[in-house]
Order: structure tokens, then C-alpha cells, then sequence
């Protein structure tokens, strides 16, 4: 079980509408239990990555200052997080800095991050663009390879790369944790090897060996 962390900018918390969780109006099958009142929201998902089932957990922090205590007494168990702006927000993608150095100090080393540029279906209100040189264009990518994390621009409203960041984060994961896994298969496959060999020698004897008494 993985524990993604999806944190958010400054939460804007606008009128309530049918897709106001990120990736939960997008994303088929996630199945959301809000916890307004604490500043996080939890969901669980299987995914398969290279033909492995893996169930998340999801945790999603709201960006408000006044959740901050709360919000990272989870940073701490997380494996893997998505920092999440908004691309018609220049100031959510300000923010962006502060998520990554709360990052460094509060979770686990070795922790995969990945840069989502969210509401890509905004095309006509972008304000962060996503290379060098574009018009209102910050150093998006440049960042994203600064502090080595992968980066996908997503909409929760069309779908688009929410699977893609999700199989992503969790593949990034799984290598990380690759030695730890290959440990736990090698004991399930002992542990199988030696119940098998305990049943084959707590087997009565067939009428084989029986006769073959017999035969002394
Ligand atoms: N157009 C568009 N709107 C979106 C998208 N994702 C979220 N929204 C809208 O953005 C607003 C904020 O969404 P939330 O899910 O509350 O944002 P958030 O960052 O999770 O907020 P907190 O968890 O409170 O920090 C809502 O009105 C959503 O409907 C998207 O991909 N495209």
C-alpha cells in the first residue's frame, strides 16, 4: 500500500460545484471520504503498474494557512507527492516554492514528487505558461528538472493525465521501494516453497509405498 500526498495550493475555496475535488470528478472509481473540517480529504485506489496491483492511499491537504499543523503531520508518511498549481494562478505557482521546502523538511527522505500544473482546460485564462520564453511563461520545466521531479499539466474536468500522473507517481514509488519488494517476493516465494515441502511430507503414504511394504 502507497501513501500518495497530493499537495495543494492555496486552496481556493470557491462556491461549491460538482468537480470541487481535484481529480475526483475526472478520475472514475475514486472514491472520496472528505474530511473538510481537518483540511484533508482521504481516498483509496487500486492502479496496475507493470502488471502489478497497487492500492493507494490518497491524501489529499488543503493549502489553507490555518490547516498547515495538521496537514503535515502527513507529509511525514507519505511516499510519494504531487505539488499541484493552478495554471490561470500565477500566485498558486508562487506557492509552489514554499510546498517544496515544506516538502524537504517535513517528509520522508527519499519521497517522489511530481509537479502538476492543474486546469490545463483553462487555455483561454493561463497565466503560467509552460516553457521558457512563452508569454507570462514562468520556468515551469526548469524547475521541475531542478529538484528532479517529473511534471504533467492535468484538468480533473477532461481527464487529461490524471491516470498518467497517478501510474506515474506510483511507478516512481515502486522503484524506490524496489529492494524492499524484491525482499518481501523472495520471502512469499520461501515461505510457499517450504509449505508446500511440509504438505508433501505430512502426506500419508499411497498404495505404492504400501505394497512396496509388503513386498520386505
Ligand atoms: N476548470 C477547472 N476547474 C477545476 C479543476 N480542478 C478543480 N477545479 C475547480 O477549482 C476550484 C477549487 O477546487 P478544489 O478541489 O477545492 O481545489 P483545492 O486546491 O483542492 O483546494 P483545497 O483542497 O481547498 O486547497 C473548484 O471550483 C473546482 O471546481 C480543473 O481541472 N479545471
Amino acid at each position: 500500500m502507497l501513501s500518495l500526498l497530493p499537495c495543494l495550493h492555496e486552496k481556493l475555496r470557491r462556491a461549491q460545484s460538482s468537480h470541487k475535488h481535484l481529480w475526483s470528478k475526472g478520475s472514475k472509481g475514486f472514491y472520496l471520504l472528505s474530511c473538510d473540517h481537518f483540511g484533508v480529504d482521504f481516498k483509496m485506489k487500486t492502479i496496475e503498474v507493470d502488471g502489478i496491483k497497487v492500492r493507494i492511499q490518497i491524501w489529499d491537504t488543503a493549502g489553507q494557512e490555518r490547516y498547515q499543523t495538521i496537514t503535515k503531520q502527513y507529509y511525514r508518511r507519505a511516499q510519494g507527492i504531487f505539488l499541484v498549481y493552478d495554471i490561470s494562478s500565477e500566485r498558486s505557482y508562487q506557492h509552489i516554492m514554499k510546498w517544496v521546502s515544506d516538502v524537504d523538511e517535513y517528509a520522508p527522505e527519499g519521497v517522489q514528487k511530481i509537479l502538476i500544473g492543474n486546469k490545463a482546460d483553462e487555455e483561454q485564462k493561463r497565466q503560467v505558461g509552460r516553457e521558457q520564453g512563452q508569454q507570462k511563461g514562468r520556468l515551469v520545466l526548469q524547475l521541475a528538472r531542478e529538484y528532479g521531479m517529473d511534471f504533467y499539466e492535468t484538468s480533473a474536468c477532461t481527464n487529461l493525465n490524471i491516470k498518467e500522473s497517478f501510474t506515474r507517481l506510483t511507478e516512481l514509488v515502486l522503484q524506490a521501494h524496489r529492494k524492499e519488494l524484491d525482499g518481501l517476493r523472495v520471502r512469499a516465494s520461501n515461505q510457499l516453497a517450504l509449505a508446500e515441502l511440509e504438505e508433501e511430507e505430512g502426506k500419508p503414504e499411497g498404495p505404492v509405498n504400501s505394497s512396496k511394504t509388503c513386498w520386505c
